[in-house]
């Protein structure tokens, strides 16, 4: 039997954590069985690594492995998606096409998100993990599959089926073995070798020299809550290694690139009643917004020093480049007026002398107001469609970019209608 040790090398993974070896122990045991597992975890814990290492210690780790997110699929489609769908089926039916339950015929399917399939997804489901039958859609012909199904959930699937909206019966089928990932925050001694890791991975794509984390910035980066998890830290390490250019990193810095967490005392950014897990997914994209915001006033600043040091009149006079990165494409004949130019969401500039005060405006801001929170939401929207534009529709793409789970930006799509 393969050691745990040999299969964090071969995947990659990152950390000592007791509970992280006992779940890659569990993946390694339940391998050569056809056991049913069900991966559970926060968002962002690395829930993937489990079926991927399981379908290369099975016996069908030369047949196909398909990973397929449920909460990504719009409910209309679904089951199509997945068991196929005779020509004619449905409008648009055009011809036959095969589901992934067929296509993984001697494989692996890993079905994440598995809590956001529709009910009458959940009976086909169910069918297939008691005897590999299925129908396509439109068909009445039974078909037969063997595919082994792991599956992955970030929410509690027990509140699940108190609400009715999971089946009980199929919750018992999928876990047979359960298997927990621990939240990074638990994982203490873990978090500064994954940063590390991180930090030099991007250190190398970008071709700059590696960061280095001061005493205090470690103990920041450990009793962070990392509500993200590694997907969070991931970002995080990302954005400092691309934007500081100073690779001493200090607390103070680091904290920067720390959303406020429940409990800490930076600002409170945002007031929502919504729960913590929408909460804190919105919040990753709330962190990019702030971020861009931040070197919004970077070159404002700039922009007011320049003003300051030749008293002159036409801020175009200065520099017509930094005028148009801050305002975006100049109108004709328009000249700068700082009165009445909105700037950032946060901070609206009146006067050259003000600009220090405005600074620690925002720096300090306790809340911000509903129509700021409007404009963050706008930001949030172009954000989106520009990374849908640039990655070509392809959502894990943008996801990835964005720095948010392929749900989370699925569900995006649907709230704001892209
Ligand atoms: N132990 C690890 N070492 C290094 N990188 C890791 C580790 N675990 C996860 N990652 C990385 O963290 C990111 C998030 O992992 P993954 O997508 O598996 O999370 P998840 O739990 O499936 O999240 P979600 O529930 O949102 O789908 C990925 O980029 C993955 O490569």
């Amino acid at each position: 039997m393969e050691s745990v040790q040999n299969i964090k090398q071969r995947f990659e993974i990152i950390g000592n954590d007791p509970k992280l070896n006992r779940a890659i122990e569990k993946a390694i045991q339940v391998a050569p069985t056809d056991i049913s597992v069900l991966v559970t975890g926060e968002s962002g814990v690395g829930k993937e690594n489990i079926p991927r290492i399981i379908h290369s210690l099975s016996h069908r780790k030369h047949g196909k492995y398909i990973a397929v997110n449920c909460g990504a699929i719009p409910e209309g489609t679904i089951d199509s998606e997945l068991f196929g769908h005779e020509k004619g089926a449905f409008t648009g039916a055009t011809s036959t096409r095969e589901g992934y339950f067929e296509v993984a015929n001697g494989g692996t399917i890993f079905l994440d998100e598995v809590g956001e399939l529709p009910l009458t997804t959940q009976v086909r489901l169910l069918r297939i993990l008691e005897n590999g039958e299925f129908l396509k859609v439109g068909s009445s012909q039974v078909q037969k599959t063997d595919v082994r199904i792991v599956a992955a959930t970030n929410v509690n699937l027990f509140n699940a089926i108190e609400k009715g909206k999971f089946r009980e019966d199929l919750y018992y089928r999928l876990s047979t073995v359960d298997i927990a990932l621990p939240p990074l925050r638990d994982r203490e001694e873990d978090i500064h070798l994954l940063f590390r890791k991180f930090a030099a991975d991007f250190a190398h794509k970008y071709k700059m020299p590696p960061l280095k984390l001061d005493e205090n910035a470690v103990q920041l980066l450990q009793k962070y809550r990392w509500s993200g998890n590694i997907r969070q830290l991931r970002n995080v390490a990302e954005q400092i290694s691309v934007l500081e250019t100073n690779r001493d990193i200090s607390a103070a810095t680091l904290q920067l690139y720390l959303p406020p967490t429940e409990g800490s005392n930076l600002p409170s950014v945002i007031k929502s009643n919504k729960s913590e897990s929408d909460f804190s997914t919105e919040r990753d994209i709330l962190y990019k917004v702030l971020f861009d915001m931040k070197s919004d006033l970077n070159d404002l600043k700039k922009l007011t020093l320049e003003l300051m040091k030749s008293g002159a009149a036409k801020a175009q006079d200065i520099n017509p480049n930094l005028i148009q990165k801050i305002y975006g494409s100049k109108e004709e004949d328009s000249e700068i007026e700082f009165e009445e130019q909105p700037v950032t969401a946060v901070m609206t500039p009146s006067h050259n002398e003000n600009y220090r005060e405005a600074e620690d405006n925002y720096l300090f801001a306790e809340t911000i107001e509903e129509e700021e929170v409007l404009r963050l939401e706008q930001k949030e929207i172009e954000m989106i469609k520009k990374s849908l534009e640039k990655n070509k529709g392809k959502r894990k793409a943008a996801a990835d970019e964005l720095g948010i789970s392929e749900r989370t930006l699925y569900r995006k799509i649907k709230q704001f209608d892209l």
